[in-house]
């Protein structure tokens, strides 16, 4: 994978203490400066046009969004804010400044019952409010600045921040049994991996300069799929190398495990353009886990 070169302006981060923008920061070097609740809010607009005027980025990853699922059922007007209405000022102003934006998106913008893993070509359906704005903040965020770029990922885990992977650990070191939904697939994606992704994007855009078939849509995630029981079970036996127990751990239906929310059946998506036009080609997801599950257990 390419490296950003040290030299250079600041690369804008959102996303605060997120997964990604951890990521970002411990990967990225002296040049990534992440930002922020209360400076840079996408419930306060104003507070967009005073970040990038402040820092002058030459380019801009939005790794901030609303990601709570099943929360955004009963509050969608504020996770419209931060998924839809939010990326799309951030976009525009990017453009009026000339700055590449890089946007970070979901699989949940599927419906999940295609039979394949998704391309970027495949046409949407969201199925949950938490989808629906992400879609939209794709859509908006493509038009409002030719110099968008949109990320595709799915079922980010790593060793800080709020994900499935530590939830179960989690669980799993209190519970002799556990349960976990086996009928959804996806493509586990560890942020690090993420992280180095659009690093090596970035890289790749400022080696070659700016070209227009640059901008569109990318999907970016793990390499193979699983379900969640399986991704459950991956982590709590990596994790029994570090003396934790192992519990039983069941896999049960949807249907058995209701939630607000609908999540996607099978949404696993085919990352093989990210390789096609930036040379980067996303690791193994049970690779990855091992690494994270072994920085969890030795820190
Ligand atoms: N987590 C996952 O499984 C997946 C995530 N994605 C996407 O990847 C991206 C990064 O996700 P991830 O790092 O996991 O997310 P996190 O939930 O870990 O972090 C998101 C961050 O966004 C910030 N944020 C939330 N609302 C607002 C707002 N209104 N204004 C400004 N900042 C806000 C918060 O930062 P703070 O409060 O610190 O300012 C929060 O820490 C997102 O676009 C997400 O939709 C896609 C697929 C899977
Ligand atoms: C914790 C837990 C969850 N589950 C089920 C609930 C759900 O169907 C599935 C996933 O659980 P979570 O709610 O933790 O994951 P969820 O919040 O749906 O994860 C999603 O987050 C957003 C931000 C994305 O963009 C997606 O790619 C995806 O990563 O596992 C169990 O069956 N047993 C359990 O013990």
């Amino acid at each position: 994978m390419n490296s950003l070169a040290p030299q250079g302006g600041p690369i804008l981060v959102t996303g605060g203490q997120g997964q990604l923008a951890t990521s970002l920061v411990k990967l990225g070097g002296a040049r990534i400066h992440r930002v922020g609740r209360p400076d840079f809010d996408f419930d306060r607009p104003e507070t967009l046009a005073r970040i990038l005027d402040a820092i002058e980025p030459v380019a801009v990853v939005n790794a901030a969004a609303w990601t709570a699922v099943d929360l955004a059922e009963s509050e969608p007007e504020a996770a419209a804010r931060a998924n839809t209405s939010g990326p799309a000022e951030l976009a525009r102003l990017c453009a009026l400044r000339d700055i590449p934006l890089i946007h970070i998106s979901t699989d949940y913008v599927f419906a999940g019952n295609k039979g394949a893993p998704y391309v970027e070509t495949d046409s949407i359906s969201p199925q949950t409010v938490y989808g629906e704005t992400k879609a939209e903040g794709e859509k908006l965020a493509l038009a409002a600045n030719p110099k968008t770029l949109v990320l595709r990922t799915s079922w980010v885990y790593s060793a800080h921040g709020k994900n499935f992977v530590r939830t179960i650990l989690n669980a799993g070191a209190k519970n002799p049994t556990l349960k976990v939904v086996g009928d959804q697939r996806g493509n586990p994606t560890s942020s690090d991996d993420l992280a180095r992704a659009i690093l090596s994007v970035l890289a790749v855009m400022e080696k070659d300069s700016w070209r227009d078939e640059f901008a569109g849509i990318y999907h970016a995630c793990g390499t193979g799929e699983t379900t969640w029981h399986g991704l459950a079970v991956a982590a709590l036996k990596e994790a029994t190398a570090y003396g934790q127990a192992m519990p039983d751990v069941t896999a049960i239906r949807t249907e058995d495990w209701p939630t607000p929310a609908k999540r996607p059946a099978v949404s696993s998506m085919d990352s093989a353009k990210l390789k096609r036009v930036f040379g980067v080609a996303m690791p193994a997801w049970e690779d990855s886990l091992r690494q994270v599950v072994k920085t969890l257990y030795s820190s």
